[in-house]
């Protein structure tokens, strides 16, 4: 593990055990130079560097507190950095405007929470279409029972959100990923909540969608998510 391991003092990233599809993919889509972030007197990271490619799962770990849901929202243009900058494709997100900032989460970017995130008192199939509602128009919406199937949810879309598991909620966030087809995943602690089994089905559903030619970061505790990634990057340590 130790040779895919990189460290925010380190400060870069570089994939020294690209998969295959990563490789095949290859393209830079993420280019993270520099990052710093402090709260008040606490650092979490200085000068931090990585490069993400589409068909990439890199893997963010570093100890509670350490700064990866904040490295991520970062990403998510949902908080500013202190210095650096964060080039997707190109554009770089730390000077984006509300506006822009707005159009790139709607367009590039998919969220999966360890809460979900989803409307508990609409149905499954209700969930998937706000996430497509800004995107697509309703006639170039997919079958939503395709991506459900694929979590194991085919069939089910008239169901309450409410009523359902949290594992089972878990995966209608991810068939929300699978239809809105985002190029760049941010998920945080994605298996944290769940059994082994589920915890699986969102691994491999996240690594579907980088062999589709996403790039996906999981901020994570867990050494079998770690272990699924290509790459691994550690703040705090
Ligand atoms: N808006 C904020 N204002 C002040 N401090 C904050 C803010 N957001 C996060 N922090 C602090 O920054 C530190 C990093 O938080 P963050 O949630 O990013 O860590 P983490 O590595 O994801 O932790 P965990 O593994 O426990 O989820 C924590 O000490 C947290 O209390």
């Amino acid at each position: 593990m130790s040779d895919k391991t990189s460290t925010s003092r380190g400060l870069t990233a570089m994939p020294s055990q690209l998969g295959e599809t990563a490789r095949a993919k290859g393209s830079v889509l993420v280019e993270a130079r520099g990052l710093t972030k402090s709260f008040g007197v606490r650092a979490l990271w200085k000068e931090l560097s990585f490069d993400l490619s589409r068909g990439q799962m890199l893997a963010l770990t570093g100890p509670s507190g350490s700064g990866k849901s904040t490295l991520l929202n970062c990403l998510g243009v949902l908080e500013s950095v202190d210095d650096g900058e964060i080039l997707v494709n190109g554009q770089d997100i730390t000077r984006f405007g509300r506006h822009q900032a707005r159009r790139f989460r709607r367009d590039i970017l998919g969220y999966l929470f360890q809460n979900y995130a989803l409307i508990e008192n609409a149905t499954i199939a209700q969930n998937l279409d706000v996430a497509l509602a800004a995107i697509r128009p309703w006639w170039r919406r997919p079958d939503y029972n395709e991506a459900l199937e694929r979590v194991g949810l085919g069939g089910r879309g008239k169901e309450m959100v409410f009523r359902l598991s949290g594992g089972e909620q878990q995966r209608v966030a991810l068939a929300r990923l699978i239809v809105k087809q985002p190029s760049l995943v941010l998920a945080d602690e994605p298996t944290g909540a769940l059994d082994e089994e589920n915890g699986r089905v969102v691994v491999s559903a996240l690594r579907e969608m980088a062999q589709a030619g996403c790039a996906v970061v999981v901020a994570t505790h867990n050494k079998d998510v770690v272990a699924a990634c290509d790459d691994l990057l550690s703040v705090g340590t």
